[in-house]
């Protein structure tokens, strides 16, 4: 995608309307505009979810969809898993890709919903049929920092950024949010709306239904994660009963009580501390079992890059002590943008991994995002 390629848009400092490649790198610009939408306040206020209109400017979505259009079909990467609760696996098949010619500066611009966090996004697109069953995004994942050091961390908080223009509810790839209280047991209905966003905390019980439609769907999508376990994990026969037991509370009908999951509850968060890692508790972490079975992935590709449960995922710190500081300037973390590699375990959903190598290279950036924390995509 070249420099100044695209329909002109906002209007510079200097006159001039920007194109979107260049609101993209414009950090005052890309910062005020995300920062505006209060997503993380709208999603507390709104108990737990909140759906964005409008949420770039339209020039500037206009562009991110032509990036996710350019990105062949050789790139992008395909994931799915028949429903199997015994190997940690719930029903799924979409494609997705975390890096690609403009989707850095993509992504980038999307990590200043919570500039000081650790993040984890790709982008996505959904084929006829491709969908998810409930599942509610729960995944530990392991963040290598700039020192070297591995901690573990927990996805927190779901952001989803919509490209499907004039998208109908008949066309499926809706999303279904099952802990709407309001809404009752079949859930509160998303058809993905162009230029939208859907944020929400995790764990929250959500699904996609399978696309009718020969469109394909893309979106940006991802988690912002917090040091430590902040939740447990189910997988078996646990996952099932904690999803019923979850959705029955929601829904005033009566919880069963039984299991250890039941005993467990929502309270167990570990807490890392913010300089003392836990490298011993890293290594020890089971691998999911996710994926094992029921999987299928790209053609030719070997069986651990297809493997839900411990796959690369890479984002970028600048400064490692910032890591709890999510809320804090987004300038504040100057020095080098700085690898960190990170791998997911498992949570009690089978679709938390995407399968993709590990790697990368530290880029320069223009500007005042140079010295920002970075996501690299690979
Ligand atoms: O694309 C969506 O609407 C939701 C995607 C999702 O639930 C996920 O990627 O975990
Ligand atoms: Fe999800």
């Amino acid at each position: 995608m070249g420099r100044g390629g695209g329909k002109p848009g906002a209007q510079s400092a200097r006159g001039r309307k920007q194109t979107w490649q260049e609101w993209l790198d414009d950090y005052e610009a890309a910062s005020e505009c995300i920062s505006k939408h209060n997503v993380e306040e709208r999603c507390t206020d709104a108990g737990g979810l909140t759906r964005i209109s409008n949420f770039l400017p339209e020039f500037v979505a206009e562009g991110i969809l032509s990036v996710l259009k350019s990105i062949p079909d050789s790139k992008w990467n395909e994931t799915s898993a028949r429903e199997d609760y015994r190997q940690n696996n719930i029903s799924h098949s979409f494609a997705s890709v975390k890096q690609a010619k403009g989707l850095d500066a993509v992504i980038r611009l999307f990590t200043l919903v919570r500039p000081e966090g650790l993040h984890a996004f790709s982008a996505a697109k959904y084929c006829k049929r491709d969908h998810i069953a409930p599942h509610d995004d729960r995944a530990y994942t392991q963040v290598q920092l700039d020192s070297g050091r591995v901690i573990t961390t927990s996805r927190d908080l779901a952001i989803i950024y919509y490209l499907t223009k004039d998208w109908k509810e008949e066309y499926g790839g809706v999303l279904v949010d099952l802990e709407d209280a309001a809404a009752g047991p079949s859930g509160r209905r998303y058809v993905p709306q162009w230029n939208s966003v859907v944020a929400f905390k995790v764990p929250r019980y959500h699904a996609v239904t399978p696309l009718a439609t020969d469109r394909p769907r893309y979106s940006i999508f991802g988690w912002f994660l917090l040091p430590g376990k902040r939740y447990p994990l189910y997988t078996g026969d646990d996952l099932e009963e904690h999803k019923q037991r979850t959705l029955r509370a929601k829904h005033g009908q009566q919880p069963e009580r039984k299991g250890k999951a039941a005993e467990e509850g929502e309270e167990g968060v570990e807490e890392e501390e913010e300089d003392g890692g836990d490298e011993q508790e890293v290594q020890a972490a089971p691998r999911s079992r996710a994926g094992a079975a029921g999987s299928s992935g790209r053609a030719g590709q070997p069986a651990s890059k297809r493997h839900h449960g411990a796959e690369p995922e890479v984002v970028n710190s600048s400064n490692e002590r910032h890591i709890n500081r999510h809320a804090a300037a987004a300038d504040a973390a100057a020095g080098d943008a700085a690898m960190v590699v990170t791998s997911v375990q498992a949570g009690s959903r089978g679709r938390s991994m995407h399968p993709e190598p590990s790697g990368g290279s530290v880029v320069r950036l223009p500007g005042r995002w140079q010295g920002r924390r970075k996501h690299m995509c690979i």
